[in-house]
């Protein structure tokens, strides 16, 4: 079992139910990970992945080895057949067979370059694992998808979703960002709202900032923020660069910039960011610090959604 995508579930909601379980309980399956190692493979910088999924590995008895490529790694080639006489020092190929005789389970950290469009949605990172590996591979934020986050904000809106109500309005709101980010948060969190029962579900972005529509498929797009916020349960905050004009910043308006003002347009709406977030360009002080922003608890989430995976993946092992 590898775990690359939210659609590897078969019931978010059992999924959810499980992990919820394990946060009451989380040194329940102390053994399940004895001798068995984890290791953690960061192309990119992280915070909460690479702790909580730490945190995870170690709840359930594992042993864990974390690598940075960023700085430490040889830069690795990807693609078959290359004549490697320029950067790369070392194919796909050995690095992930070798890996592989190390660790049980391999996380990967691996975002999109924002250049190639072609290249990140081919998930060649990711896909060159899979394909070379010969033991699990799980997605710490691959270039398009990154569905341990995703799991998380399933668990967090779970637990905050106001119970007399049986239809909770949930929007996605891109919002400002001085640097071009990646599809992946925005991806993975809109296939898991295409997973939710009794949820109705809206995107909001400037024109021009859609999606990948293989990706958002029938989801309602409403470009006014201020209308997708009326009634809004949960609101969820990510910026993500064009994905029509590949990688790019167009648009850096501050009106997208979630304030208090827009909030109050809400049903008393949680506010929800995966972190990093920017203060007062993503988000305002006010609304980050206040009472309806649920931020820490999502990322406390993460450790759940890491360990319930995991413990799915070891007890297939
Ligand atoms: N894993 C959570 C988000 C990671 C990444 N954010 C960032 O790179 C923010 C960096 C900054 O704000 O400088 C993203 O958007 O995919
Ligand atoms: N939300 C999230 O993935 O955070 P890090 O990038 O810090 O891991």
């Amino acid at each position: 079992m590898n775990y690359i995508s939210i659609k590897e579930i078969n019931s978010l909601s059992k999924w959810v139910n499980q992990a919820i379980k394990i946060k009451k309980n989380p040194l329940k399956n102390q053994s399940l990970g004895k001798n068995k190692t984890l290791g953690m493979l960061f192309f990119n910088p992280s915070l909460r992945t690479r702790l909580s999924t730490q945190k995870a590995a170690m709840n359930l008895g594992m042993n864990v080895m974390v690598m940075n490529f960023t700085n430490e790694g040889w830069t690795l080639e990807f693609e078959d057949g290359a004549v490697m006489n320029s950067g790369a020092s070392e194919h796909i190929k050995e690095a992930a067979e070798v890996v592989s005789q190390y660790c049980d389970i391999i996380a990967i950290r691996a975002f999109a370059g924002l250049v190639d469009k072609e290249k990140d949605y081919q998930e060649t990172v990711i896909s060159g694992f899979l394909k070379y590996a010969t033991v699990p591979i799980v997605n710490m934020e691959s270039a398009i998808r990154h569905p341990l986050q995703s799991l998380a904000d399933a668990i967090t809106m779970e637990e905050f979703k106001p119970r007399h109500k049986n239809k909770q309005k949930v929007v996605l709101s891109w919002a400002p960002h001085p640097k071009a980010l990646p599809q992946a948060v925005a991806n993975s969190f809109v296939e898991m709202m295409q997973m939710q029962k009794d949820m109705d579900f809206v995107i909001t972005h400037p024109e021009g900032y859609e999606l990948s529509p293989e990706i958002t498929k029938d989801c309602v797009i409403e470009y006014d923020q201020d209308k997708a916020f009326e009634n809004a349960d949960f609101v969820y905050v990510k910026n993500w660069s064009n994905f029509k004009d590949y990688g790019k910043v167009t648009n850096s308006d501050p009106n997208w910039t979630v304030t208090a003002e827009k909030m109050a347009l809400t049903n008393n709406g949680k506010f929800m960011h995966c972190l990093p977030v920017r203060r007062n360009v993503i988000v305002t002080d006010e609304v980050l610090d206040g009472e309806n922003s649920i931020v820490i608890e999502q990322a406390n989430n993460r450790t759940y959604s890491a360990q319930l995976v995991l413990q799915k993946i070891l007890k297939k092992i």
